[in-house]
């Protein structure tokens, strides 16, 4: 057997055309929706990621504002472009190119940030929210999870999913939009303290590794047909992506998000989704 592709980067196209329609409509009314980012030093990774997303607003019509600092940028000029975002009308939402360097408190960062700016829903107002069942935008990556899987026809409701990994971007946030009502899942966390990571997998119906491990998810951890979501980026030596996930798991899984190719278009598709929104609500 060899698994159906969860495919983001088609997914991500046709959600970035209902989008563009939205943001036509926005201008119509005299909105340009405007996306501010804030990148800091010169990881080859990071500035890759922050050109596609300017490449997408481009796409969509979304103007976009970009920050670059140095490496060598202290805490207190990061938190002066963070203001200046804050002020600026022309910026519906922005984000902080994460990581940032060693030494930078990074929470004291996000928590600068307008929240209703917040363009990734990683501001601690805005998870606060999420926990709280009101309103928010979504952090985009465990978004992007979800709307694959729904565009795919995968069951989430009564599913039983391991989310392996607790970092801030997926791992933490995902179990909580999982969880709630509209979804309807029951939501196990791994992490690097877990006993037994293939017991906890073998039980699971869709499996998300976001732990940043080569290939730590095995095929015989798998259970026949699940779905299996890599999220893990490593590198090898030439730079190529190596994922979370065996390429043996495709052999025994239903579904399989790849890696590239699968979750990444999505976390910046929802990045879009959630510029516009801000601007729609903000247009009234
Ligand atoms: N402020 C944030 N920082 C980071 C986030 C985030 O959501 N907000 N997530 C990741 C990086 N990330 C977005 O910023 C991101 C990662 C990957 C992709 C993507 O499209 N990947 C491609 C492959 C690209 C390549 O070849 O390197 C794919 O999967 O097909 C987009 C965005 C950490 N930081």
């Amino acid at each position: 057997m060899s698994a159906q592709i969860l495919d983001g980067k088609a997914t991500a196209a046709a959600i970035k055309s209902e989008l563009a329609t939205r943001v036509e409509a926005l201008k119509a009314r005299g909105v340009t929706p405007g996306l501010g980012t804030v990148l800091v030093g010169d990881d080859v990774a990071s500035q890759k990621y922050v050109a596609g997303k300017h490449r997408d607003c481009a796409q969509v019509g979304i103007s976009s504002i970009q920050r670059e600092l140095p490496g060598t940028a202290t805490q207190d000029e990061i938190e002066d472009v963070v203001r200046e975002l804050n002020a600026d009308p022309g910026c519906t939402g922005y984000i902080v190119q994460l990581p940032l360097p060693r030494g930078i408190d990074t929470n004291r960062v996000l928590e600068l940030m307008d929240p209703a700016k917040d363009a990734d829903g990683l501001h601690p107002t805005n998870l606060g929210r999420l926990v709280l069942g009101e309103p928010a935008p979504l952090p985009c990556t465990p978004n992007g999870i979800i709307e694959l899987l729904r565009r795919h026809g995968v069951e989430i409701a009564g599913a039983e999913v391991v989310v392996v990994g607790r970092g801030i971007t997926v791992g933490r946030p995902l179990p909580l939009l999982l969880t709630r009502r509209s979804e309807n899942a029951t939501v196990t966390q791994c992490h690097t303290g877990t006993r037994d990571l293939g017991a906890q997998l073998r039980r699971a119906d869709i499996v998300v590794a976001a732990a940043g491990v080569p290939h730590l998810i095995k095929p015989e951890y798998v259970k026949p047909g699940a779905a299996v979501l890599d999220v893990g980026v490593s590198r090898d030596e030439s730079g190529k992506i190596v994922g979370d996930v065996h390429p043996g798991v495709a052999e025994v899984a239903g579904w399989v998000a790849p890696n590239p190719g699968g979750v990444g278009p999505m976390t910046r598709a929802m990045l879009l989704s959630n510029v516009v929104e801000a601007a729609e609500r903000n247009a009234g």
